[in-house]
């Protein structure tokens, strides 16, 4: 990608950061955002990844407080004492739990799933949440450029292997679900599937918009998948919106200093940010269905492109190639 390519991509994801910052301060200023109210949830199992931060930890806490058994899948093993403690006290329940899944790592994915199943536990909630945003050009244990790999590809290889969980979990009338955490930047995201891994170019921000992008092409073929199964289970994305985490540490100063000095205004909560995810979670509204891009808890239409079936399945069959699964959409579709 040339300079001015990799300006123009930082320019269009702060744009649209800066637009959606605007809104978020004219909806605090004029109705606020209000805590929606789900019932309890008793005997349903829940993983979240990346529930030891921000949205995650709100995420996770929020499920818990309704009653859920819930895992974190998480790759922060020095907090995770602390926040399965803190979740436990405040939400007086003792089922929530951590166990190691790094999404940088196949072999990790593939031991947490491992060690998921030997529980034999069922699982009704699957929230793909774990991300980096705007990290320096490096790669994950399997070689992937890191957002593709960890925010995308990493979600892609471990839905897959909970599918056949998630199937047997899920009921008529009270379906399991995937949610997946993505972005309003993957609206101005480009899929380069020449170049997915970014290799003969980076720009980060291009590639974090672009890893949110395939997450949401992701979502729509699997749903397409469970609907041609007809089993269960439906797909959905989250858009939290613009949420004071850790997530911008490695974004612009500039950016940093303005969510230093006016985040705690401009900004989400992580409770805030985590109430589209809990939404898409539980909420009976959405019972047997999927393909939804949810943002502020309503579903809204994502990028035009996100909705065409062969850009959709063309990534994910070089998903299935670089995590060396196998494409079980190709035989579901061609009968
Ligand atoms: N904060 C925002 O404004 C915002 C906006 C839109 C979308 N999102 C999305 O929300 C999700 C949560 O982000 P956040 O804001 O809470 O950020 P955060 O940095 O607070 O939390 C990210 C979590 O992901 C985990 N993670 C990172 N790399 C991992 C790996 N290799 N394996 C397993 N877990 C890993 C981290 O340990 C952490 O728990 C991300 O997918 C992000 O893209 C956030």
């Amino acid at each position: 990608m040339s300079p001015l390519s990799a300006a123009r991509a930082a320019l269009r994801v702060y744009a649209v950061g800066a637009a959606l910052v605007v809104a978020q301060l004219l909806r605090r200023c004029v109705r606020g955002f209000v805590e929606p109210v789900f019932s309890p949830q008793p005997e349903r199992v829940a993983i979240v990844t990346g529930g030891t931060d921000g949205i995650g930890y709100s995420t996770a806490k929020q499920l818990a407080k309704l009653g859920m058994h819930v895992i974190i899948a998480g790759n922060n093993d020095s907090k995770a004492q602390d926040v399965v403690r803190r979740i436990k006290e405040d939400t007086l329940n003792d089922q929530v739990e951590f166990l190691y899944c790094d999404l940088a790592s196949m072999r990790s994915i593939r031991e947490f799933v491992q060690t998921f199943k030997m529980k034999k536990l069922p699982l009704h909630v699957l929230v793909n949440n774990a991300g980096v945003m705007m990290v320096p050009q490096r790669t994950t244990d399997d070689g992937f450029e890191e957002h593709f790999g960890v925010n995308y590809l990493g979600h892609f290889l471990l839905t897959n292997l909970l599918l056949d969980t998630l199937q047997e979990s899920g009921a008529p009338g009270r379906s399991a679900r995937v949610v997946t955490v993505s972005s309003a930047t993957h609206y101005v995201g480009e899929l380069n599937l020449d170049d997915l891994q970014s290799s003969t170019s980076y720009s980060a921000h291009a590639a974090y918009a672009q890893s949110k992008l395939a997450l949401v092409l992701f979502t729509y073929h699997l749903q397409a998948l469970l609907s041609a199964r007809g089993v269960p289970v439906t797909a959905s994305l989250a858009d939290p919106g613009v949420v004071d985490t850790d997530l911008y540490r490695h974004v612009f100063w500039g950016t940093r200093l303005v969510k230093k000095l006016l985040g705690w205004w401009v900004f989400k909560t992580p409770d805030e940010g985590a109430w589209t995810s809990v939404y898409a979670a539980v909420t009976p509204a959405l019972e047997g269905l999927g393909g939804r891009y949810l943002y502020n808890e309503r579903e809204t239409r994502s990028l035009e492109a996100t909705y065409d079936p062969e850009l959709q399945r063309q990534l994910w069959a070089r998903s299935c190639q670089l995590t060396g699964i196998t494409d079980v959409t190709r035989e579901t579709f061609s009968e």
